[in-house]
């Protein structure tokens, strides 16, 4: 099992200029890697490069430049395995109208050389609850139906890479969560995950490792909690026995506020306070606390921060 499923260096990915519009480098050099077993979220903006990123890994779109491996195998040297070993779901829910769901898996399979004897059709259907669809006309599956069928199709040569392009756009509530229910099946099962997301929340509790791309370049990629922690500050809510007439004094560079009548909120750089130390100077001004809480920095922030104020080539 190679260290890294994916390993990207230099990319480059300039579309040509057309009639009406000038050459444009969506991907300038990236270097990432995917640790083998993560769920990884790729984010940025729209526009940042995110779906190139994707279609030159499912060899949709021709690199420019640079070098892409996927479970070890180079896509120039070893096109064959590198395709084997990933499965992309994209973004478009486009389905051929000819095929049933079962038929469209077996198709796929065949495009794949999976043997007969190792398709798992039905199965896979079930796993993402459309047994009952397997023999339905394509234009009867609901939006939700589509996405699923999919992930259904990206899975039946059972890659070790499993890459969803915002999986949950357009999706309800439920339908979310049996997404990510599976996703989190194939995962324990050893796929790795990589995925596209616009909701910061499911990417924070999603993925273990986030990279956030911006005009085409790599401008963070950590563990989600280290890129959480690169915002400092951090909040404590007090819940006080008795309203206080007026705010308490606070340390220099924390900020207090009343959320609530008896709710005090401080907000503080981790450099400059610990949060015990706030607790006893709020007591020894003779406020008796009844529940504590923090709050922890958002993703939305880290992600704001880091793409924020940059200019557009
Ligand atoms: N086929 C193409 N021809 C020319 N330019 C393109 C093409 N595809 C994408 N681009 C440009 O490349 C840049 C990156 O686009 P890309 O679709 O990869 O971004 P994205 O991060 O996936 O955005 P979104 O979140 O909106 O899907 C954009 O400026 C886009 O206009």
């Amino acid at each position: 099992m190679p260290l890294n499923a994916i390993e990207v260096r230099s990319l480059v990915k300039t579309y040509a200029a057309t009639g009406r519009e000038p050459a444009k480098t969506a991907l300038k050099g990236i270097d990432l890697d995917v640790p083998t077993g993560s769920i990884f979220g790729l984010l940025g903006p729209n526009g940042a490069g995110k779906s190139t990123f994707i279609n030159i890994l499912a060899g949709l779109v021709t690199k420019t430049s640079g070098s892409v491996r996927i479970w070890g195998f180079d896509q120039d040297v070893n096109p064959r395995q590198s395709r084997a070993a990933i499965g992309v779901v994209p973004q478009e829910l486009n389905i051929d109208p000819f095929f049933t769901p079962f038929d469209l898996l077996e198709v796929q399979a065949g495009l794949y050389g999976v043997p007969k004897a190792r398709r798992r059709s039905m199965e896979i259907l079930t796993r993402v609850g459309l047994a009952d669809k397997a023999r339905a006309y394509p234009r009867t599956l609901s939006g939700g139906m589509r996405r699923r069928l999919l992930v259904a199709k990206a899975m039946v040569h059972e890659p070790a890479v499993l890459v969803l392009d915002e999986p949950t756009a357009g999706v309800d509530i439920e339908l979310r969560q049996m997404m990510w229910d599976y996703v989190r099946e194939l995962h324990a099962a050893g796929t790795t995950v990589i995925l596209t997301t616009h909701y910061l929340e499911e990417a924070e509790a999603m993925c273990d490792r986030i990279a956030i791309i911006n005009h085409g370049e790599v401008v963070a990629c950590e563990e989600t909690p280290s890129l959480l922690s690169r915002i400092d500050s951090k909040t404590l809510l007090l819940r006080l026995a008795r309203e206080p007439g007026c705010l308490p004094e606070v340390p220099e560079g924390v900020t207090a506020e009343l959320r609530a009548p008896d709710l005090l909120a401080l907000r503080y750089p981790r450099s400059v306070a610990r949060a015990p130390d706030l607790v006893a100077a709020v007591q020894a001004e003779g406020h008796e606390i009844t529940d504590i809480e923090t709050e922890e920095p958002r993703l939305e922030q880290v992600f704001l921060e880091l793409t924020r104020a940059r200019p557009t080539a």
